[in-house]
């Protein structure tokens, strides 16, 4: 049997779908229907949080067998968490802040990644280090889409993956935005869906947030 060619890393997050679903999930034997629903309904990215103890496993069984997907690794604390994302398979790497030895681990990964910021001087401070797409977390408790247009201007050179709080009425104030690059959020995940293991309400839910797009009405 010959070797399966390496997965090629993605050049953006921002790049890869207006939104962004993220999933923490309790069972990584879930881990392949959720992410075939998010396929189908039309979302082919997903973050699977760092926050369970099935989050590895789950990453590495959506990578080994859903290849249409494009699966990354979120809740990236730590410079060991980096690098136990990539020998799972994660694609790409989202922290909702970041450290000086945790960028350093992310750059050295080769992956794309998303560090998050919240105030204007963490925005500039990564500018400085030459990284320019982050998640703005927590978005809505942060400022919201108010807070981002108003960064568009004086920083240009960042773009946002906001994340926290956002839902499919909130979603298209947010893919309006010149510096928006697209969004997340689980909300297209609920617990009791996860719970139920519905993967077609997962679906359906996906097809909607696949639709949202800046000022398109909520499917
Ligand atoms: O775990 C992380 O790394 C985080 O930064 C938090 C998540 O991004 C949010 O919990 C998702 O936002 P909700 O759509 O409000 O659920």
């Amino acid at each position: 049997m010959t070797a399966a060619a390496p997965v090629p890393a993605p050049a953006s997050v921002l790049g890869l779908a207006p939104v962004l679903p993220v999933a923490v999930l309790s069972e990584a034997s879930d881990a392949v229907p959720l992410a075939r629903a998010l396929v189908a309904g039309g979302l082919p990215a997903i973050e699977v949080t760092l926050r369970t103890d099935a989050a590895l496993d789950a990453i590495r069984a959506v990578a080994a067998e859903v290849p249409e997907a494009v699966v990354g690794a979120g809740t990236v604390l730590s410079p060991a968490l980096a690098r136990a994302a990539v020998r799972a398979g994660a694609r790409f790497l989202v922290s909702p802040g970041w450290t000086d030895p945790l960028l350093e681990a992310l750059r050295e990964t080769g992956l794309p990644f998303l560090p998050g910021v919240s105030t204007v001087s963490e925005v500039m401070a990564l500018l400085e280090h030459g990284v320019r797409e982050m998640k703005f977390f927590p978005a809505q408790a942060a400022g919201g889409a108010p807070y981002l247009r108003s960064l568009a201007s004086p920083l240009p050179g960042a773009r946002f993956c906001p994340t926290g709080g956002i839902g499919p009425e909130t979603a298209p104030a947010y893919l309006a935005l010149p510096n928006v690059g697209c969004v997340g959020g689980s909300w297209m995940l609920p617990p009791d869906a996860l719970a139920r293991r519905d993967w077609g309400r997962v679906a359906e839910l996906a097809r909607g947030a696949a639709r949202l797009r800046s000022g398109a009405a909520p499917a």
